[in-house]
């Protein structure tokens, strides 16, 4: 039913605009003097074909559109949308990619910002007969809470990329895959492995829930007005399995790793203010007895404060508490063989290794004076910084 829905729809948007503009084309030959009417229909005609060359596009509001219809065909095509499917757009923009969209999906929501663009939207979604399956939300992206949806399939201003990916791959919706047309160099790094130059906090965060596939590079001349940057487009499809880590504690231990991502290890947690602030953070009691998800890691019942956990060895009794403390997470860094290893190098399955070694110890990353990154998108956007 809802296959045959499509291909009528599919006929009517398709199909009809291609007659009209044979039509167009065979009037246009035929040599009779231009009138009034005509120079109207011309109009009409390129504002529904080229609706970007009609209207001022905010360069702020990464309002670059995306012209070049094979660029569009291709994104549809590896996106692997399904006729049932729903799919949230971000930034739909003037619509060459929402009405590609609305052919092979069963729903499309999409989130604008600018009211202006959501009137044109509207229009020309309406203009194809689609308007019953297209819902508009006309906020920020980052600042609305999103629906249920199947797959992502957006074209993003490049300024909001680091928090929307950490609010897609963090966030409470399950879906099967996000294909984000990116800055290339945002790409590249989204999907470097450890060792790479362009290894770095977002891509061991994002890798820990979800696999980044590369699709293909876009030129800047795919686009209306043409950008500084090129692009490429990724697939982001979450994991089955996350690791079962507790992610408040990971996400501030990743911060403090990759604070300096290429210095050893040894080095940054001999920083004085380091070992100062996990002594603070491993002593204070934690009130909600973890943090929010897989919060199996850190438990406050069983484990060994940074206070009472060994035995004082004789020669630290005179040693203030931060020289222990600092010995003891030099201890830990011995033990896993990690004092001279560099977080940029290191994979995910050591990061957590590492991790869990710290909590076993009594140490601890995440303060639970301030509030979990989970809960609020402003900080989540520090995931990635
Ligand atoms: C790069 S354009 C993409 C337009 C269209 N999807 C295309 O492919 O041609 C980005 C769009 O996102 C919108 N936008 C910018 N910031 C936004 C935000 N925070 N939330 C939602 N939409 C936003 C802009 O107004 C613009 O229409």
């Amino acid at each position: 039913m809802l296959r045959f829905r499509n291909s009528l729809s599919r006929f009517f948007s398709g199909q009809h605009s291609l007659s009209l503009r044979r039509l167009h084309a065979r009037s246009s030959r035929r040599s009779h003097p231009k009138s009034d009417n005509d120079d109207n229909d011309e109009k009409i005609r390129r504002r529904q074909e080229k609706p970007e060359a009609h209207m001022h596009l905010y360069k702020s509001r990464g309002q670059h559109i995306l012209t070049n219809p094979r660029v569009l065909d291709s994104i549809i095509r590896k996106s692997n949308v399904k006729p049932a499917d729903t799919v949230l757009e971000i930034g739909p923009g003037t619509g060459n990619l929402t009405l590609r969209l609305l052919e092979a999906a069963e729903k499309v929501v999409a989130v604008e910002i600018d009211k202006r663009m959501v009137e044109f939207l509207h229009k020309r979604v309406a203009e194809h007969g689609f308007q019953d399956r297209l819902t508009v939300i006309c906020k920020d992206a980052l600042k609305t809470e999103f629906p249920q949806f199947d797959l992502v399939v957006a074209n993003i201003p490049y300024g909001i990329s680091s928090p929307l990916v950490a609010k897609l791959v963090y966030g409470a919706n399950p879906f099967r895959g996000a294909t984000l047309l990116l800055q290339k160099e945002f790409a590249r790094r989204l999907l470097a492995n450890p060792g790479d130059s362009e290894f770095n906090r977002l891509a061991v965060n994002v890798k820990l829930v979800a696999d980044v596939e590369f699709v293909m590079d876009v030129s800047k001349r795919d686009f209306v007005p043409c950008p500084k940057v090129d692009s490429s487009v990724v697939i982001i499809r979450p994991r089955a399995e996350v690791p079962d880590v507790n992610l408040d504690e990971w996400w501030a231990f990743t911060r403090t790793c990759f604070g300096k991502k290429n210095k050893t290890l040894g080095a940054t947690f001999k920083q004085k203010k380091k070992v100062l602030d996990l002594l603070r953070i491993s002593r204070t009691p934690c009130s909600n007895g973890g943090s929010t998800s897989n919060d199996s890691n850190h438990d406050c019942s069983n484990n060994t404060s940074a206070d009472n956990d060994e035995e004082v060895d004789s020669s630290e009794e005179d040693m203030p508490m931060s020289a222990v403390f600092r010995k003891k997470i030099i201890g830990v860094l011995n033990s896993g063989g990690f004092e001279d290893k560099r977080p940029s190098k290191l994979s995910n399955e050591e990061l957590l290794h590492l991790l869990s070694l710290f909590n076993q110890a009594g140490i601890y990353f995440h303060d639970h004076s301030s509030p979990s990154d989970a809960d609020n998108i402003e900080l989540a956007a520090a995931l990635s910084s």
